[in-house]
């Protein structure tokens, strides 16, 4: 066997062409305030494609539809011994503590893994203008983008004084498409991005009923149950001829 490919690295002959070409990293994101909000849409094109560009990976948290599908964006580092990779550890908690957000992390021997996601991050489910009806739903933030960007400049410190290896191996090209797949699935339309960045799909049932004149101020009290939108399924829904 090809003894880079035994290392875990890329046999030369089947160089899985990355769909990411590697491109710098973004400037970090402003620090988040309190009730973190998830990502933006178009923070998967300005921040995430380029950290996935950099073999940061999309898992998951845990699987589910809507709110209940929980992303983490997670990567896989290699170092030269046991200690180097215990530096790294230490250094990523040192920068967990700055940032008041901690990364999950997994060492075994020279393998460094971390997972990062909000447990505290929430969504607005109020009506714009209205009153916000802020709900706690973990899920990917720009906490965890600063993370990531933070994590991969103590990364180049030890790549630049050999203490880490460069990890690539055949499935990363596969694993990256993936990635941009989950991301623009759970965070690409309108469903539950950042506060500004888009609406909670109930929000066009409810504006669809004010202009119907059937919207009643006291709705906005009840809890709305967020994975149900009556506007799409409503029985009562007249079908468009
Ligand atoms: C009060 C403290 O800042 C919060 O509990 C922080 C701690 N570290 C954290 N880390 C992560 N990953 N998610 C959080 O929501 C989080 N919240």
């Amino acid at each position: 066997m090809d003894q880079n490919l035994a290392m875990g690295g890329e046999s030369q002959s089947s160089k899985a062409p990355s769909p990411m070409e590697v491109v710098d990293l973004p400037p970090l994101p402003p620090r988040q305030g309190k009730n973190t909000p998830h990502i933006y849409r178009s923070d998967i094109e300005t921040y995430l494609h380029p950290l996935i560009s950099h073999r940061w990976t999309i898992g998951h948290v845990h699987k589910g539809q809507g709110i209940r599908e929980i992303l983490s964006l997670n990567k896989h580092f290699e170092f030269s011994s046991f200690a180097a990779a215990m530096e790294f550890v230490n250094g990523v908690a040192a920068i967990s503590e700055s940032e008041r957000h901690h990364a999950r992390t997994l060492i075994e021997y020279k393998t460094v893994v971390t997972f990062l996601h909000t447990h505290s991050a929430h969504i607005d489910f109020g009506i714009p203008g209205g009153k916000p009806n802020l709900r706690k739903v973990p899920g990917l933030t720009r906490r965890d983008i600063r993370l990531a960007i933070k994590i991969e400049q103590l990364h180049d410190e030890f790549m630049a004084d050999g203490r880490a290896a460069p990890y690539a191996f055949r499935a990363l090209g596969v694993l990256q498409k993936w990635a941009c797949q989950l991301l623009k699935r759970r965070y690409g339309s309108d469903g539950f991005g950042g506060a500004a960045g888009s609406q909670p799909p109930f929000q066009k049932m409810i504006e669809r009923m004010k202009a119907r004149g059937e919207w009643n101020p006291l709705f906005s009290s009840q809890p709305v149950h967020p994975t149900i939108d009556p506007g799409e399924n409503d029985p009562g829904a007249k079908p468009v001829r």
